[in-house]
């Protein structure tokens, strides 16, 4: 299957090379305005072009990843060549609706097959929490395009109601769990480790934390249960960190995100 990524930025160039290092059997081209971006692809054995209509002529899926406020010149310059009869879209664009991308690539009362992904930055180490939109799609294009990301990661199918709330929870999230991780480390240093020990502490008990989660029937809260001793130590920080507004700060932050 032949891939043509347009934009080879922080999301393009994730897919890319994500897909090369995962051993994928894709022929991917993609394209980029400056060479910069493109000399690490090229590099790893990726066609490259600064030409967009190059990338998506043979193409059978397009992945736009270009930011929201340049989509819409780059439709219009791919859609005269492109052919809605054979080729995919899937367009990783945050805050631009399914029917605005209708509207930008309504070609003689006809649409491709469309569909709005929103993957995370973690597609560089093929861990990103990916989300597929249908807009529209059928079955045979929406699992393509599920296959790709799930080389990539872990992909869901939702409906476009609940994009917003995906983006802030995975695709923003990606900096939130940062944050936490850069929070905690700030707070080992405090505590006398060096900042090299303190990650590596944080982010081990982190993956303890992740673990313990993905077994069947587990809850946060059980799991919290069992570290918290009464009157003991664990709780002291729990309730201290809720009274600073711990659990309503992430909350208002993903209200924010959406909003
Ligand atoms: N970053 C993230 O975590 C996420 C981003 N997104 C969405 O992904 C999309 C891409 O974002 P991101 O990768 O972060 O942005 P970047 O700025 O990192 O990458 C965009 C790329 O597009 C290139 N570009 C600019 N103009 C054109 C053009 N006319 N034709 C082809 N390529 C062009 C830029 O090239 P140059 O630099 O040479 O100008 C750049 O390499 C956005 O719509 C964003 O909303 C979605 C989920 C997560
Ligand atoms: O901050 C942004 O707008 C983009 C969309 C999701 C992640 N980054």
């Amino acid at each position: 299957m032949k891939i043509a990524v347009i934009g080879a930025g922080a999301m393009g160039g994730a897919v890319a090379s994500g897909l090369c290092a995962a051993g994928c059997d894709y022929k991917i081209t993609v394209s980029n305005p400056s060479a910069g971006h493109l000399k690490p692809l090229k590099e790893m054995g990726i066609a490259v072009t600064s030409d967009n209509t190059v990338a998506v002529r043979d193409a059978d899926i397009v992945i736009l990843a270009v930011k929201p406020w340049i989509i819409e010149s780059v439709i219009a310059e791919i859609r005269p060549v492109l052919d809605y009869s054979r080729q995919t879209v899937a367009a990783i664009v945050a805050g631009v609706p399914g029917r605005q991308l209708c509207e930008w690539f309504l070609k003689d009362s006809e649409l491709p097959q469309l569909m709005i992904v929103m993957p995370n930055t973690a597609m560089e180490v093929g861990s990103s929490m990916t989300f597929i939109v249908p807009v529209n799609a059928g079955e045979a294009s929406v699992s393509a395009v599920e296959g790709i990301f799930n080389s990539l990661g872990t992909s869901m199918v939702i409906d476009e109601a609940h994009l917003p709330a995906a983006t802030a929870l995975a695709s923003c999230g990606i900096a939130y769990a940062m944050r936490y991780v850069r929070a905690s480390v700030e707070g080992g240093v405090e505590l006398g480790f060096k900042a090299s020990q303190a990650q590596q502490i944080v982010l081990e008990t982190l993956k303890g934390a992740v673990a313990l989660l993905q077994r069947p029937g587990s809850h946060p809260e059980s799991e919290i249960d069992k570290v918290t001793t009464p009157g003991g130590l664990t709780i002291r920080g729990l309730n201290e960190m809720e009274h600073a507004g711990f659990t309503s700060s992430v909350v208002r932050g993903l209200k924010a995100c959406v909003k």
